[in-house]
């Protein structure tokens, strides 16, 4: 994905603004900042999630293999299936787990229940919870533990094959062995997917990304590969903030 000079205003506030990044396949990319820099903004800007906010106004442009997003004839419905995304907090639907996971393909009009088994045993097994919960498919999905209903979540998101997948501080309501699962599955998973991923958690960012890019007031003060980011930032503020001096 591609995004240039993008701006975002909600109202007459700013929230970002001449954001132009490169988000590349088959890596994860990280994004950190201080609270409130715009980075749940940009991250929704990726899949349109934004539009749902009312008076919400976007400029300049997102690519998706060189298509605009937001050109008029492109069906948002669209962009958010090639564009999947899980939130901090786990959202199972009173559902049973197996169709929670496979209420996308159900939506996008799937009726085959053969093709929907494989396609649930799939997303379950690329989510690493096909183990946990192999022989409680109809079970409630909200019986399963924060972790696994995260992870849940994550399943659910990627039966409908997604090409990039967006997580916005997935793990910070989870316990650090929940949070460890996750971090590996994001280290798996990006060989199938692309990754955007919001942590407030610096460690985090270095674990699970190749890239990284550090926003600031609204703005993308620089992005490179994580180590280098990590290790020999170009900018002032971003040493400032990964060596803990605000944020
Ligand atoms: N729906 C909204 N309506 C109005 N202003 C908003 C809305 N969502 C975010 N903002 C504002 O836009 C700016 C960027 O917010 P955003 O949530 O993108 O930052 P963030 O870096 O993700 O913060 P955090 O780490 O706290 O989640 C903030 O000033 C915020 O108050």
């Amino acid at each position: 994905m591609h995004a240039t000079d993008l701006s975002i205003h909600y109202g007459a506030k700013k929230a970002i603004a001449g954001v132009t990044i490169d988000v590349f396949e088959h890596e994860s990319l990280a994004l950190i900042g201080p609270s409130g820099c715009g980075k749940s903004t940009f991250l929704r800007s990726l899949n349109r999630m934004n539009d749902t906010v009312e008076g919400v106004k976007v400029g300049g442009s997102v690519e998706l293999d060189g298509e605009p997003i937001y050109a008029p004839d492109v069906d948002p419905v669209l962009v958010r299936r090639r564009v999947g995304m899980v939130f901090q907090r786990s959202t199972p639907f009173p559902k049973s787990i197996f169709e929670n996971v496979a209420y996308g393909l159900r939506i996008a009009g799937q009726r085959d229940s053969r093709v929907l088994a494989e396609s649930v045993e799939r997303a379950l097994r690329r989510a690493a919870l096909w183990d946990e919960v192999k022989d409680r498919l109809s079970d409630s999905g909200m019986s399963l533990s924060g972790g696994q209903q995260q992870r849940l979540c994550i399943a659910r998101a990627l039966a409908v094959e997604p090409e990039v997948l967006l997580m916005d501080e997935p793990c910070s309501a989870l316990d650090p062995i929940a949070t460890a699962k996750v971090e590996d599955l994001v280290s798996d998973l990006r060989r199938s997917v692309t990754i955007v991923i919001v942590t407030h958690n610096m460690q985090q960012a270095a674990r699970v990304s190749q890239k990284t890019g550090f926003f600031y007031m609204g703005r993308l003060v620089e992005v490179g590969d994580t180590s280098t980011i990590f290790t020999r930032p170009r900018h002032r503020e971003t040493e400032d903030y990964i060596t803990g001096r605000f944020g």
